[in-house]
């Protein structure tokens, strides 16, 4: 067995893990938010190879005796995932996260308090635009870092302009060719980068 990490001393933890993952069917979906920081890179046991991560992945997969095993050996943010581990049709489904247009009461209830906040609907598209003016280039450019980071993990991207401390806006869902929960949840954390920078 091979294992490069810094915490060696978590090894027991691990075999004990990986011998559970063995009974891998029944496959349910992490319900942690965080991950416990590990610097593991990848080891392997017998024909298996088994991969532990220490970043968040929405991919990664829990089964039940995993979860169970985290619970006796105290290691409960651990994700493990096997690289050959099939997804079942309703995981896979989950995976892609199918996205919708939003629905008139959610448009009512989730977009209706961006439309407050100063974002507002494109003529002749359903989607939603505001610009934003930070205080300088540096500012504006920091602004869109951070939110560039989230677009790309959730692949959902903003169509934007930047002009020195201008930033255009405008969110829509091209795969739903409309609004969807997606570009709500971005144009959130597009008021929250502006708040903090404000
Ligand atoms: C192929 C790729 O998954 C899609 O084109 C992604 C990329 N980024 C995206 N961004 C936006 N805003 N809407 C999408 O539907 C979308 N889809």
């Amino acid at each position: 067995m091979l294992l490069t990490n810094k915490y060696a001393q978590n090894m027991r933890s691990f075999q004990k893990l990986a011998s559970l993952l063995n009974e891998r069917n029944k496959f349910c979906w992490p319900t942690t938010a965080t991950t416990k920081r590990l610097n593991v890179s990848q080891w392997s046991e017998g024909s298996q190879r088994l991969y532990c991560s220490n970043r968040y992945e929405s991919s990664v997969l829990y089964t039940t005796a995993t979860r169970a095993a985290a619970a006796a050996t105290g290691v409960g943010h651990l994700r493990f995932y096997s690289k050959q581990q099939p997804l079942t049709a309703t995981a896979t489904a989950k995976k892609r996260k199918m996205v919708a247009k939003l629905t008139e009461q959610e448009r009512a209830e989730k977009l209706q308090p961006l439309l407050d906040k100063g974002w507002s609907l494109v003529e002749g598209r359903d989607a939603i635009y505001k610009e934003f003016v930070l205080k300088d280039f540096n500012q504006a450019f920091s602004f869109m870092t951070g939110v560039a980071l989230l677009a790309e993990k959730m692949n959902h991207h903003p169509e934007w302009f930047n002009c020195y401390n201008k930033i255009q806006v405008t969110l829509s869902t091209h795969d739903v060719g409309g609004l969807s929960s997606q570009d709500i949840r971005m144009a959130t954390y597009f008021e929250a980068q502006a708040k903090l920078l404000s």
